[in-house]
């Protein structure tokens, strides 16, 4: 049983938490935030109310979040349940005119909802648009030379006045990645390269991503800083491979001044991570 001092020393501990964060909280202040939503912190019910939490609690002090969310599991689960396998090259979902409906109805309708609900939930005002929405994400084709890929979009512009009008009034924009091309006509975007690129046309102060790994990993030991550079250098020596390359790639060209690469699957990663000194994940800078 605990005695009255114990008790004492954990709330103690518990305000030294707070003042820990102080310094943190004063210097973000205002500063616009973009995190890369997904993964298992995504599809685990329990983790996803944690994380979204934490988000209210970034902008309950001032910061300003914007999420850009994935959903590639989902989608390819609801396109095997409708006969259709899913392909990959690199990373990269190909997707014909009549996938790409169910991709973006599983994106911007599903997803992207659910997370706003949740987000209200939590006393958090989001909105949920997706990058159709007001030019958000205009795109080319990624490749017209291959069908498959008919529909596959690379960010060429991000309209950020969309996005600017939703903080000034005070809500979380929370995007999904599907843009459009001069016709209008909706395109797939891997959501690591929307929220790259939503960061550096939003001159974010940080761009958070969040997967299923601790951070980079030299071997099995975790990375905790690194420059742009020197992890260019990892990538062409081989240590940082498979999923993790376009990843870092597109954080480097969207000239964005800080990246974290987070677990999300590790409880409240993205509070120990931007207001505690050790951090949890890896923290990949200019
Ligand atoms: N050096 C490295 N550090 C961390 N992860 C790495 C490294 N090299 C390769 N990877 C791989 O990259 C993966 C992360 O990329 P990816 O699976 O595309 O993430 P997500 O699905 O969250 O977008 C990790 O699960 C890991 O298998
Ligand atoms: C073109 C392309 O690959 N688009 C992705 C968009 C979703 C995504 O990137 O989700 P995750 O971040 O959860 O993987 C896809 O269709 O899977």
């Amino acid at each position: 049983m605990e005695g009255g001092d114990q008790i004492m020393d954990k709330v103690i501990d518990k305000a030294k938490i707070l003042i820990e964060a102080l310094p943190y909280i004063n210097a973000f202040k205002g500063k616009i935030f973009v995190i890369k939503y997904g993964g298992s912190a995504m599809t685990d019910e329990r983790l996803k109310s944690q994380v979204l939490r934490d988000v209210s609690l970034l902008k309950s002090v001032g910061i300003r979040p914007v999420i850009v969310h994935g959903g590639g599991k989902e989608i390819t689960a609801l396109l095997k349940e409708v006969g259709k396998p899913s392909h990959f090259v690199d990373g990269i979902r190909a997707t014909t005119a009549e996938e790409i409906e169910y991709v973006e109805m599983m994106l911007s309708g599903k997803i992207n909802k659910s997370v706003v609900a949740t987000l209200m939930q939590n006393e958090c005002e989001a909105v949920g648009i997706s990058g159709r929405d007001g030019g958000l994400l205009k795109t080319v084709p990624f490749d017209a030379s291959q069908p498959a890929f008919e529909r596959v979009g690379l960010v060429t512009e991000v309209n950020a006045k969309v996005i600017e009008t939703l903080l000034e009034a005070q809500f979380v924009p929370v995007i999904s990645p599907i843009g459009a091309d001069a016709e209008g006509n909706a395109f797939n975007v891997n959501a690591d390269e929307a929220a790259a690129a939503v960061a550096g046309a939003l001159k974010a102060e940080k761009l958070i991503m969040l997967t299923d790994v601790d951070g980079v990993l030299n071997g099995k030991a975790l990375i905790s800083e690194i420059t742009m550079k020197q992890a260019e250098t990892l990538i062409a020596e081989g240590v940082i491979t498979g999923g993790m390359i376009p990843k870092i790639e597109c954080c480097i060209k969207s000239d964005v001044e800080n990246v974290h690469i987070l677990n999300g699957t590790l409880d409240h990663a993205i509070l120990l991570e931007i207001f505690t000194q050790r951090g949890v994940g890896t923290k990949i800078f200019k």
